[in-house]
């Protein structure tokens, strides 16, 4: 079994550059089904969600191809199927956006249900009412889905809810019917505005993205293109948090700093010193880290990704913080985790009451997803002794090259594995 190692080595230094957006890249490959010619994605990263949506092209003839400079090309002429294999649908979140992207180019989609991660319930039934509402019929089987619809007619959809899935579903469904649709209550987070600006690079007419409203006239074809995906604020923040625990100094650069308002906003209620460029951000930590109290909530609000790991941050901070998670209620898989290794965090309702300051102790942990793992990183990082994180997995699904990033700013951590419990420098060290 695989686990990352993680050692005190004090505070981290250093700079690091910020890969692709996944939330953005899962969005803007399954978007890319619907051009006409050949697309180039500037900027995905290389985890393990992309890997799958690779084997998935390679079941219906979307050609993906990642060049030695690192971008995508992308071949959508060649879909000759539009059946997505459940195994590989519930192996990730963002599965759901084959069915918005596919459904106008083949009348039928079939897709198994979204996985990923797994911290409560995460109804998808904003995306299956716009699809109605855009004229397809929905038909639920055991472990997947069949949206089909004759011709998709432009229609107004009112979200219950500000979801940026839903939103993004929409736009992607949208986008070749007939007729104009209208998107009200729409969520205007920076991946719906990524995806929308993709989009209209490839000729669609998508008209108020990142407002909770948004026109988009249907178009008969899309042209191929080219474009960057937006810089991933959720690693971002991460690593400014990481300088916070460890009381280091960290420069995240080609990053958005409005993408991380919030985040920032946070840090420094916080104590932590925060100084932004037009495209990095610079996080000083302090010794006198101070409680606070965060409400997640969609963008721009403090983000429910960034909640783990500022649950970390927040429990070397003297006193009582308190984080109040309003998107998705019971994410709090990391406490009993961080609890493993000291801290002292009470979970009631949808809020967690940290009493902070305490020191942290290694030991082995379970990252359950993504940002837990990350939550997880942190601790490590100012515990005393050896943190053992399995579930390397999930971090995977986020974190392009998770260990060299921390490890150039100084941190000792390791991936590792329990059947030959020595890294590969060491075996390469020995041989
Ligand atoms: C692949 C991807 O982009 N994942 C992100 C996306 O997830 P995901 O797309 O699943 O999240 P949404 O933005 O759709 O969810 C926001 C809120 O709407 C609710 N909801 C959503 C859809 C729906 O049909 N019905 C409904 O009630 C959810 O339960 C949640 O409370 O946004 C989340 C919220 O920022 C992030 O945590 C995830 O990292
Ligand atoms: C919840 C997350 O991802 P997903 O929606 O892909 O499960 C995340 O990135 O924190």
């Amino acid at each position: 079994m695989r686990f990352i190692q993680v050692e005190p080595a004090g505070p981290l230094q250093g700079s690091i550059s910020i890969p692709g957006s996944k939330n953005s890249s899962l969005a803007l490959l399954a978007a890319a089904c619907l051009a006409d010619g050949q697309v180039i994605l500037e900027g995905i990263p290389d985890i393990y969600d992309v890997k799958v949506i690779a084997r998935i092209g390679d079941d219906i003839g979307l050609r993906l191809q990642r060049m030695p400079d690192g971008s995508m090309v992308i071949d959508p002429r060649y879909i000759h199927s539009a059946i997505i294999d459940p195994g590989k649908a519930s192996s990730f979140r963002a599965s759901y956006y084959f069915a918005g992207a596919l459904l106008a180019k083949f009348g039928r989609v079939t897709v198994g249900f979204p996985g990923g991660d797994d911290f409560s319930s995460r109804p998808i039934d904003q995306h299956i009412k716009a699809f109605q509402a855009l004229g397809a019929k929905v038909i639920f089987h055991e472990d997947y889905y069949v949206v089909e619809a004759g011709r998709l007619q432009g229609a107004d959809i009112y979200f219950d809810t500000v979801t940026s899935g839903a939103t993004i579903n929409s736009m992607l469904a949208a986008v070749r019917a007939h007729g104009r649709t209208n998107l009200y209550h729409a969520a205007v987070d920076p991946e719906v505005v990524d995806t929308a600006a993709f989009l209209n690079g490839l000729g669609a007419k998508i008209y108020g993205a990142g407002t909770d409203r948004i026109r988009i006239e249907g178009v008969p074809y899309l042209n191929g293109g080219y474009h960057t995906v937006i810089p991933d604020r959720l690693v971002a923040g991460a690593f400014l948090m990481a300088a916070g625990i460890t009381r280091g100094r960290v420069t995240v650069t080609d990053v958005i700093p409005e993408h991380l308002g919030s985040c920032i906003s946070k840090l420094i209620e916080a104590g932590l010193t925060v100084e932004c460029t037009e495209s990095g951000i610079t996080a000083y930590g302090t010794d006198a880290i101070k409680a606070t109290r965060i409400r997640t909530s969609m963008y721009p609000g403090f983000a429910t990704d960034l909640q783990q790991p500022m649950t970390a941050l927040l429990t070397q901070a003297r006193g009582k913080s308190i984080i109040t998670e309003k998107v998705y209620p019971n994410r709090f898989n990391h406490v009993p985790q961080l609890r493993r290794m000291g801290a002292e965090i009470e979970v009631r309702g949808e809020s967690a009451f940290i009493r902070g300051g305490r020191p942290l102790a290694g030991n082995w942990v379970h990252a359950t997803d993504v940002r837990a793992g990350t939550s997880l990183i942190l601790a490590g990082l100012t515990a005393e002794g050896c943190t053992r994180i399995t579930g390397v997995e999930h971090v995977e699904r986020g974190y392009e090259d998770v260990i060299g990033s921390f490890r150039s700013l100084g941190a000792r951590i390791s991936l590792r594995d329990t059947q030959h419990a020595e890294t590969a420098e060491e075996a390469a060290g020995r041989n």
